[in-house]
């Protein structure tokens, strides 16, 4: 299932977001993004139903990180759990050590349907804003956000255009934007390329690793495409299904920068892809 998300995620102010934690101290070694037995349990009593049963890993400072596992074995709900939107049955998630409690301010999201999640009745520019309203930023810094934001994704030009205007590659582009204007420190994608044809996924996926490069950005991304996964991770979390648990950690050894023709084409691109792949046809 894939969320059918709102434009905007609110950023509530910081302190209602985390669980006060006053020991929690950030070391050099505390991982950005820590999912520590996070279990999640949809319904009570004799309805109820475990989604994911142990799940940990973490995800380092200015790391991309894939999520990739059989079609509904708790991707997108793992994902609801670190955007604070579900509440963990057990376990935890933690951003810089702290518990996730509610929508974290540091953070953005970006799904699929780009038709679902841009206001097609407002412009690019206005798109863009709209999330950032509650913000009650100068003029100006919001134009420079939308303008900067624009120009990461290479639609300075279309920022007076309606979503519809666009075509779909251009209008996931915006989604990207949007987030960016938010100048989130954590980047969370739900299949965010399914939509879009193949070459229009390829540019997409380099705008991923261009905006991880710019701007430090820590980027998880949950995909169905093992390639994808490989190419864009410095590791991949594979997912076995049911209840939804870590199979393995894949650690992606290949040389940067990534390149569509020269990365896919190395021997270790094809060892690793196939690492993935025979982990996720295994039998359970
Ligand atoms: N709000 C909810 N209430 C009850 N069950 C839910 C809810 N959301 C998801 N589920 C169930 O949780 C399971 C996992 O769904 P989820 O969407 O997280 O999987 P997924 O791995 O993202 O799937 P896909 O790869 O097909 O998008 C499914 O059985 C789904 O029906």
């Amino acid at each position: 299932m894939s969320v059918r998300q709102a434009p905007s995620l609110p950023i509530p102010n910081r302190k209602s977001t985390m669980a006060q934690q006053p020991e929690t101290r950030i070391s050099a070694t505390t991982p950005r993004l820590d999912v520590a037995h996070l279990a999640k349990t949809y319904g009570s009593g004799e309805k109820s139903h475990t989604v994911i049963e142990d799940l940990t890993f973490t995800v380092d400072a200015g790391e991309v990180v894939c999520i990739v596992g059989p079609s509904g074995v708790g991707k997108t709900t793992l994902l609801k759990c670190l955007a604070g939107l579900h509440p963990a049955s057990s376990g935890r998630a933690a951003i810089d050590g702290r518990t996730i409690s509610g929508p974290p301010p540091e953070m953005a999201l970006v799904f699929q349907d780009y038709n679902r999640s841009l206001m097609p009745w407002l412009t690019v520019r206005k798109n863009l804003i709209l999330p950032l309203r509650h913000l009650k930023l100068p003029a100006a810094e919001l134009k420079e956000r939308c303008d900067s934001a624009l120009a990461a994704v290479g639609l300075s030009h279309a920022h007076n255009q309606y979503p519809w205007q666009l075509s779909g590659g251009m209008q996931q582009r915006v989604a990207i934007a949007r987030a960016l204007a938010y100048r989130p420190e954590i980047l969370i994608m739900d299949e965010p390329f399914a939509s879009v044809d193949a070459q229009t996924r390829f540019d997409l996926e380099d705008l991923c690793l261009k905006i991880r490069k710019d701007f430090n950005m820590t980027i998880l991304v949950v995909t169905h495409d093992i390639d994808e996964a490989v190419y864009l991770a410095d590791r991949v979390v594979v997912l076995g299904s049911r209840p939804a648990r870590v199979l393995k950690v894949v650690d992606v050894d290949l040389p940067a920068p990534r390149d569509q023709i020269t990365t896919r084409s190395l021997p270790e691109f094809a060892r690793q892809r196939t690492e993935v792949l025979s982990l996720i046809k295994r039998p359970a």
